[in-house]
């Protein structure tokens, strides 16, 4: 048992000598203190956020109007500025651009040479689709070079991206696209995970038959090129030859690249869409939510340099999805001129230790996954070896339990890990680490400069020490620039600040501590509440997911407006464990020591599975709706389930 707050690593001199965030801190004329200079970034926003386009010398004309004008919503940045986030991300020309490997042992590398070339030839390809300014390009593509260069050229041309995992079923993404209405659809005709070939092409075909925006699919037979001597199920078309089908042109993505053209960026003000992100809650389409070419910018150079100490030469891995926003944050890591490590395929095959294996035949220097693979390497037992290049690991996704933290530790001595959390919504974190920063176990040592981030209690008043609603009270420039077909802002005022009015507010709870680290204890709206004594589910889990024979969990309040209702936990067993009498009195036992007797569950229920979304969180909402009554159809998108076959077990 680790002790939250037990010191696991403190950063030697070299390393604070070294870091990004400290050669920043000098050029800016202040002291190494990291608490004071938050302070300032987040009471002179405007300073601050001058002093990040001018210190990464961004490419683009900065403007001569305001710098912050107005007030969440609509508060605007660098009124006057134009960029483009592709220019930036290109703006490299020597060395390895990107890295590519996938399960089945492929491996791809591209130069910034090959990589400014490839996304010249397909920005060519798709103004010849007649893709401009303004303009949606949608993509159904796995984490390849190919969605990173068709991101890049479509941003280049101040066109918008949207992208979706090939995992994800049809209706999940016609919610999500028919929204967006997009020109060009970019898919693939299948992919490998764990082990098995996934063919997509009827899935393609039907997403395409539903997007009458369309004007062309264009077609990448990656499965056909992975399962050699099959026959693909959608031939490439010959090379620059196009064929008309009900639902427009169709190309393969070698005619989308045949020519040459020249690299060129469409300037567009600051909050210019760049990409569309989805965020699906219990009703309703998916939010469509739109982010801007300048914040984007800002952030990912703010956060990947000063908070993941990322810099040229740097080797970058985070395994995600083009469906999660780390994907966006991943390529981000051209901005800072690292190096992005791309991987498609299952994080646990052919082992569990699959992705630090990657880590270390790339040589990899930061390491990130979300928090239950490091948490099923602790159970697996595994110790990664060969990562000589690695300093730093980060975990996202759900709160790390203090044991990871004091796994890594212990597996990686001497590599901070950095526990990072914020959203979909701004597609960066809100809190982490950096260089400076000791490492203790369960916690997260700073709010990330520029996020204002306190807690709330329910009057809306600041509390420290206390858990809280974790607000941000400060605009950031990578918050939505809107939301997509919403004119009038109202979903997107909704959404976010209808419980303090002007101030954002999350649905997390976060405790801040009195030095300014934090702890988050998950989403806010799914805390128990045992007579009072609030706590995220993510502490109760801590205990229940410790036991051997549990692999996984979920505990449910009942308990409506101050009604105190049942605590329920559902289990799902390790292979060729049983829920028996003496197990049951374990975990009661442990949970009324470990957190109180008023959270001790009334009644334990064996399933086979805990439903999480294609992201990996788990669906304590729609399950906590279910059991107060809300029909199954109507609690939860199965196509935004990872396992949607498990909901049913879950009854009132
Ligand atoms: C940075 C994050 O917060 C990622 C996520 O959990 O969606």
């Amino acid at each position: 048992m680790v002790a939250e707050g037990e010191l696991l690593w403190e950063p030697s001199e070299e390393v604070v000598a070294s870091a990004e965030l400290t050669r920043y801190l000098r050029w800016l004329g202040r002291s190494g203190d990291y608490e004071e200079a938050w302070r300032w970034s987040v009471e002179h926003p405007a300073e601050f956020w001058t002093s990040v386009w001018d210190y990464f010398e961004v490419i683009g004309d900065r403007g001569d109007g305001p710098v912050l004008s107005g007030e969440m919503p609509g508060a605007t940045w660098f009124t006057g500025s134009t960029l483009n986030y592709a220019e930036n991300a290109l703006r490299r020309t020597d060395g390895t651009a990107l890295v590519f490997v996938s399960e089945d042992g492929a491996r791809q590398e591209l130069t910034w040479a090959e990589l400014r070339d490839e996304v010249a030839r397909v920005r060519a390809g798709l103004v010849k689709l007649g893709v401009g300014r303004g303009d949606r390009v949608a993509a159904y593509l796995p984490n390849i070079p190919q969605a990173v260069i068709a991101c890049l050229a479509t941003a280049s041309l101040g066109a918008i991206w949207s992208a979706g995992s090939p995992d994800f079923g049809v209706p999940s993404i016609v919610d999500r696209f028919k929204q967006i209405e997009p020109k060009v659809l970019i898919a693939v005709d299948g992919y490998h995970y764990n082990g098995r070939s996934y063919d997509r092409s009827a899935a393609v075909n039907e997403i395409a038959a539903q997007l009458p925006s369309l004007r062309a699919t264009v077609w990448i037979p990656y499965l056909a090129a992975a399962d050699e001597g099959r026959a693909p199920q959608q031939a490439e078309p010959a090379r620059g030859h196009t064929s008309e089908t009900p639902h427009g042109e169709v190309i393969g993505w070698e005619g989308l690249r045949a020519e040459k053209g020249p690299l060129e960026f469409e300037r567009v003000p600051f909050d210019h869409p760049l990409w569309i992100l989805y965020s699906s809650g219990t009703t309703g389409l998916p939010k469509p939510i739109v982010h801007g070419h300048g914040g984007i910018v800002l952030e990912h150079l703010k956060s990947l340099s000063f908070h993941q100490d990322l810099r040229e030469g740097d080797v970058f891995f985070w395994y995600t999805t083009t469906g999660w926003m780390m994907w966006n944050y991943l390529i981000g890591a051209l901005l800072v001129g690292a190096t992005p490590v791309l991987y498609d395929g299952s994080a646990t095959h052919p082992s569990p230790a699959a992705l630090w294996r990657i880590a270390a035949s790339e040589g990899v220097t930061y390491f990130g996954v979300g928090a239950p693979y490091i948490m099923a390497s602790l159970k697996a037992g595994i110790h990664p070896d060969g990562l000589d290049r690695l300093r730093g690991v980060g975990s996202t996704g759900s709160p790390l339990p203090p044991e990871g933290f004091a796994w890594v530790a212990a597996e990686l001595p001497g590599v901070p890990i950095g526990s990072f959390s914020g959203g979909t919504d701004v597609c960066t974190g809100f809190v982490g680490a950096t260089m400076l920063h000791a490492i203790r176990a369960g916690v997260i040592p700073c709010r990330s400069l520029g996020a204002k981030v306190e807690a709330y209690d329910p009057a809306g008043k600041p509390v420290v020490g206390e858990v809280g609603e974790l607000v941000v009270t400060q605009p950031m420039p990578s918050m939505p620039v809107m939301f997509w077909n919403d004119p009038s802002g109202e979903r997107y005022a909704e959404s976010y600040f209808d419980v303090y009015p002007g101030v954002w507010r999350h649905g997390d709870w976060i405790k801040i501590n009195e030095d300014g680290s934090c702890v988050i204890y998950g989403r806010s709206d799914s805390t128990l509440n045992r007579g009072g004594v609030r706590m995220g589910t993510s502490e109760f889990y801590r205990v229940v997911e410790r036991f051997e024979e549990i692999a996984d969990s979920l505990v449910i309040d009942t308990g409506q407006l101050g009604q105190e209702g049942r605590l329920l936990l559902y289990v799902s067993l390790a292979e060729g464990a049983e829920l028996t009498e003496s197990l049951e009195r374990a975990l009661c036992a442990a949970l009324r020591t470990e957190l109180s007797p008023r959270h001790v569950p009334n009644e334990i229920r064996v399933v086979p599975g805990i439903p999480r979304t294609l992201s990996g969180k788990k669906l304590e909402v729609p399950v906590r709706k279910i059991l107060l009554g809300t029909p199954v159809e109507q609690a939860a998108n199965p196509d935004a389930m990872a396992n949607p076959e498990v909901l049913r077990h879950f009854t009132p």
